[in-house]
């Protein structure tokens, strides 16, 4: 479980989070949404201790804040923004890092965890850009590698900003899918997102951040969530939205 209690990030003389407090139990995929500028990278940031924060951010009742950065890469992987991957390497040089916590200082990759790279390839229909280096690839292709690393990383929360920005539709949803996968298998992950339709159809649980503050904390199981979400999209952004079963219009659905 993660526990996140009274978070609060000032950067710059600003106050960016207030007060945050969520709890993720083990196994759930959270989603959080939020317009641009609320603060979710931020939050993520400070759960991977990459930003100062006051509160207590916990692992199984545990201070991340205390924890080696060995033990912490054990616990998490990351994907970042797009906006922030590096771009000097090749494709699968950058998925294979993600096992760089299983070598010691000189091991090199060995052929199996190539293996499993070429097996993630595929999985992620990656294999045409084999050999190519970041530079050469599109960004959604970019975002797919680095979502590969993660799962090569195999922690036991993922954590993810905006993966789904640069894939198409379906690929959004073969990645989603995925990671609902290896929930079920107990993993935890965490993503941000900016599409609510994604995050109803796939989290187990939605926080709603607004101007660095916890809006909402809705639980598949004890809440309606698609309601509340709408409740809270038209009270936040203006009386923008309908359900779509409240309108006589057809749009395309990811069957499952
Ligand atoms: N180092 C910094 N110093 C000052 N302000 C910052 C810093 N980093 C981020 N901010 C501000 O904090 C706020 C929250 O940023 P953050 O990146 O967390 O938002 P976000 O919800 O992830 O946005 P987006 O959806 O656009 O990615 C923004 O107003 C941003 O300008």
């Amino acid at each position: 479980m993660i526990d996140v209690k009274h978070v609060s990030v000032t950067l710059s003389d600003k106050k960016i989070l207030q007060d945050i407090s969520f709890q993720i139990p083990q196994g759930r995929i959270l989603m959080v949404l939020g317009e641009n500028g609320s603060g979710k990278t931020t939050l993520i940031k400070s759960m991977l201790q990459q930003l100062p924060y006051t509160g207590d951010i916990l692992y199984q009742h545990q201070h991340i804040s205390h924890m080696q950065e060995k033990e912490r890469a054990k616990i998490f992987s990351y994907v970042p923004q797009i906006k922030e991957l590096a771009m000097d390497m090749r494709v699968e040089d950058c998925i294979v890092a993600g096992c760089s916590r299983h070598l010691s200082i000189f091991e090199v990759p060995s052929n199996a965890q190539y293996e499993q790279v070429n097996a993630l390839m595929e999985k992620f229909h990656l294999t045409h850009i084999k050999g190519k280096r970041l530079d050469e690839i599109s960004g959604g292709e970019l975002q797919m590698v680095y979502v590969a690393r993660a799962f090569l990383q195999n922690a036991c929360v993922m954590i993810m900003d905006e993966p789904c920005t640069y894939l198409d539709f379906k690929r959004q949803h073969m990645f989603l899918q995925e990671t609902r996968r290896l929930c079920k298998e107990g993993k935890t992950i965490v993503l941000t997102i900016h599409d609510p339709n994604l995050a109803l159809q796939y989290g187990d649980e939605i926080i709603l951040l607004h101007k660095g503050k916890l809006k909402a904390h809705l639980k598949k199981e004890t809440n309606d969530m698609e309601k509340e979400c709408l409740r809270y999209y038209n009270e936040l952004y203006g009386n923008h939205f309908t359900m779509s079963n409240m309108i006589e219009k057809g749009f395309l659905i990811w069957k499952e």
